[in-house]
């Protein structure tokens, strides 16, 4: 069966022309989403995770621009679509939640309004049968008084409450894709883990598969049944969640997740990746990572591949093997 989402060789540029290259912000970048699976999108901030997520919504503000590959939806390569071709799919067949949910939301109507327009968008049915729609959408993720609250504005929300309004429009109308993008960064703990765990229930039964652009590998190990690590606008890492998190072969994953404050012990400085993550546009020779890694030698100034190995792939040339994991 094709797979739900497939994305091969993604080149999103800022700037440049047609001789000139841009900044590179995604690089080469190639996976795979199968209907109803959760992959996590992970990686330190400015590693390109966002605007991969834009560039298959097709999302992106100028200057940037897919500069190559191919993102194909269904079969079908939807990097070549048009704006029209585009919007007739976004919002119906693959939807977006991002971290702030005002990036949705319109802040001078009521949610009533916005959600009715939100469903006669892409089908063609009465506003009293949209309005009932937008009440039984409000109704699944949790919001209480679905019928008072389709009168109220969004400042008339609390952000927990704002971000599930945002995720009950993205799930309107049973989306086979959903690109999530830091959907619960902002808000605090409690509402984080109930918004996560309505979303992965709502998801679930609705077979939409997601893709969970996050810097928390917590969440990941919970949502996820795939995990792609992004470093410096490259993929470095690729493969099912447990495996990746347990075993971690890329000296960066392996870093990520030691430094989690969970796997740290009390009392001692809390273990952290050194250096910075390169700029795009003074990116290293070779492998990104290895003036940040104690594995790095002179061979590392040439770039890996991204290399399979059953169902995971790396992208380095002196892996982490750790021997009590397998
Ligand atoms: N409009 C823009 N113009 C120029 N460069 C941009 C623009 N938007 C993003 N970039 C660059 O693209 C790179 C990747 O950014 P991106 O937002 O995808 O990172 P991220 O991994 O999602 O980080 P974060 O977790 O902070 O959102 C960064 O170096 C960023 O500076």
């Amino acid at each position: 069966m094709t797979p739900l989402l497939e994305v091969s060789n993604l080149v999103t540029e800022f700037g440049g022309g047609k001789d000139r290259p841009g900044l590179r912000a995604v690089n080469g970048v190639s996976f795979t989403v199968e209907r109803g699976k959760v992959l996590g999108l992970v990686g330190e901030s400015g590693s390109g995770k966002s605007v991969t997520g834009f560039s298959i919504m097709r999302l992106l503000e100028k200057p940037g621009r897919i500069a190559g590959g191919q993102v194909l939806f269904d079969g079908e390569d939807i990097a070549g679509y048009s704006d029209d071709e585009m919007r007739q799919l976004r919002g119906r067949r693959i939807a977006m939640v991002f971290q702030d949910p005002m990036t949705t939301l319109n802040p001078v109507l009521t949610i009533g309004t916005q959600m009715i327009e939100a469903v006669q968008a892409h089908d063609p049915v009465s506003k009293d049968a949209a309005r009932q729609r937008a009440r039984d959408a409000l109704g699944l993720v949790g919001i209480p008084s679905p019928e008072e609250r389709l009168s109220a504005y969004p400042h008339q929300f609390s952000g927990g409450m704002r971000q599930r309004v945002a995720i009950a429009i993205a799930l309107l109308h049973k989306p086979d894709l959903i690109i999530a993008d830091e959907p619960t960064t902002a808000l605090d703990v409690t509402i984080q883990s109930q918004i996560i765990s309505e979303f992965q229930r709502l998801t679930e039964e609705a077979n939409t598969a997601v893709i969970w652009i996050t810097h928390d590998l917590a969440i990941v190990s919970r949502l996820a049944d795939e995990i792609a690590v992004m470093y410096a606008g490259r993929l470095v890492e690729t493969g099912p969640v447990g495996q990746v998190l347990t075993d971690p072969r890329h000296p960066y994953t392996a870093g990520l997740i030691a430094s989690v404050p969970s796997q740290n012990r009390r009392g001692e400085p809390l273990r952290q990746i050194r250096g910075m993550t390169p700029a795009i546009d003074r990116l290293p020779k070779g492998c990104s990572f290895r003036a940040r890694c104690d594995r790095a030698t002179n061979g590392c100034l040439r770039l890996p591949d991204l290399a399979p190995e059953g169902a995971r792939s790396f992208r380095c040339f002196h892996p982490v093997m750790n021997e009590s994991a397998s």
